[in-house]
């Protein structure tokens, strides 16, 4: 049996590469094409062998496409098009002309690919873009399901809600294929199962797995994936600006057994990690917007391109100094001079998640890595460009079942 060819787009680091590999499908990447020198300079060092095209998709022609006879397309379009603080310019958005490029492009390939996954953030699922997909896949007679799924299904301490479609051409539906709506599970989970509050509460209801297309009022105060940034619910806070609703959905991800504890994705607390302490300023600035997590926690939020650089909102830091506790520290700290409240808050030992701990959530492997010349900044860019590796993995086997 040949191996299937597949075509990486917009590849980044290799996220949807390194899915490929664990979903053990005898496969080969006969191209990856991004224009990020950087990205591509992490992608060459974890994948040599893999011809990499450091060029714009748009600036592909037809015969080149056709001439790389692929059978897969995977595929992590920009996103910044479709989030909630991106201002959506949606297919009017420069960023989103190379996605309509490709729409363009596959009707008239000489062979068309008989596998497509397409990753992307929530809000995509409400975008003209994705209804230009949806026409597209139709036309050429792909049978599709959407997915909106975050890491947390699969018992990953992670919160990061993403959109994702997977196509077969010429084929029966697939056996889970539920016509008009967005799986908000696993094929193979149970809704029972499923004690995960995050996809629970984005259907709006408990009981429910799947998502009907038309009901896309997704919960406002929700965990904040990459793409909200709601401001806080003005109820009743209580000590570091959190509600009562806040809290009990915090205590309740952390006493949900069906996910790991984050400590199993942790490196070791040494000398070196005292690079990613938070600075005095970052902790009087931003001290009661952080999302603080212990590693017995069993989540934490999603981890943006601009962690470490942006504090609010961009995903969770961890406190280290596991005794000392959060209600003791924060109770009338605002009453307190700027030097005691500063003493307070270092009693915490507060640090950032560092780059290789990000991997670990998204299920890089150990092997993985950076080269030396990259800098912590841009590493927790480019991860937070980049995708669950298990939770591709997943849907790639789902997807040749
Ligand atoms: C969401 S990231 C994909 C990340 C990737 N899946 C990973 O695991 O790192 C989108 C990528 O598309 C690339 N990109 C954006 N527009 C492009 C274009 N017109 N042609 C080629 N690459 C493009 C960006 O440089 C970025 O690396």
């Amino acid at each position: 049996m040949a191996a299937l060819r597949v075509l990486e787009l917009y590849s980044g680091i290799g996220g949807m590469h390194q899915a490929l590999r664990e979903s053990c499908t005898y496969a080969e990447v006969v191209a990856a094409v991004d224009v990020n020198t950087l990205a591509n300079d992490v992608y060459k060092h974890n994948f040599p062998s893999t011809p990499l095209w450091a060029k714009t998709i748009e600036g592909i022609t037809l015969k080149e496409f056709d001439r790389l006879s692929f059978d897969m397309i995977l595929m992590s379009p920009p996103c910044q098009p479709f989030t909630r603080i991106g201002l959506q310019g949606d297919v009017s958005d420069p960023r989103t002309k190379s996605f309509l490029y490709i729409l363009d492009i596959l009707p008239r390939l000489q062979k068309l690919p008989k596998y497509l996954l397409l990753e992307n953030v929530k809000g995509f699922e409400s975008s003209s873009a994705r209804n230009e997909l949806l026409q597209t896949l139709g036309t050429c007679g792909f049978k599709y399901q959407e997915f909106l799924l975050s890491p947390t299904c699969l018992g990953i301490p992670n919160s990061r809600l993403r959109y994702f479609l997977i196509a077969r051409l010429h084929q029966e539906p697939f056996s889970f294929q539920a016509p008009g709506q967005i799986l908000t599970r696993f094929p193979d989970q149970d809704p029972e199962d499923l004690l995960n509050e995050e996809v629970a509460d984005t259907v709006g209801e408990t009981s429910s797995s799947s998502l009907s297309s038309e009901k896309k009022n997704l919960h406002p105060n929700i965990d904040p994936d990459c793409s909200s940034k709601e401001s806080l619910p003005k109820r009743a806070f209580l000590f570091k600006l959190e509600t009562v609703e806040e809290m009990q959905r915090k205590h309740n991800q952390d006493n949900d057994s069906s996910i790991q504890m984050l400590k199993d994705f942790l490196e070791e607390e040494n000398e070196e990690m005292t690079q990613y302490f938070l600075s005095p300023k970052s902790l009087l600035r931003y001290a009661f917007l952080l999302d603080i997590v212990k590693p017995t926690c069993r989540r934490s939020t999603c981890f943006t391109k601009g962690y470490g650089h942006y504090v609010e909102g961009t995903g969770s830091v961890l406190q280290t100094a596991v005794d000392v506790q959060l209600e003791s520290v924060f109770k009338h700290i605002d009453e307190l001079p700027e030097e005691e409240k500063l003493m307070k808050l270092s009693t915490l030992k507060l640090r950032y998640f560092s780059p290789r701990e990000i991997a670990n959530l998204h299920g890089f492997p150990s092997e993985f890595g950076f080269p030396e010349k990259v800098t912590v900044k841009q590493c927790y860019r480019l991860l937070g460009n980049s995708l669950n590796v298990h939770v591709v993995a997943k849907l790639i086997s789902f997807l040749l079942e």
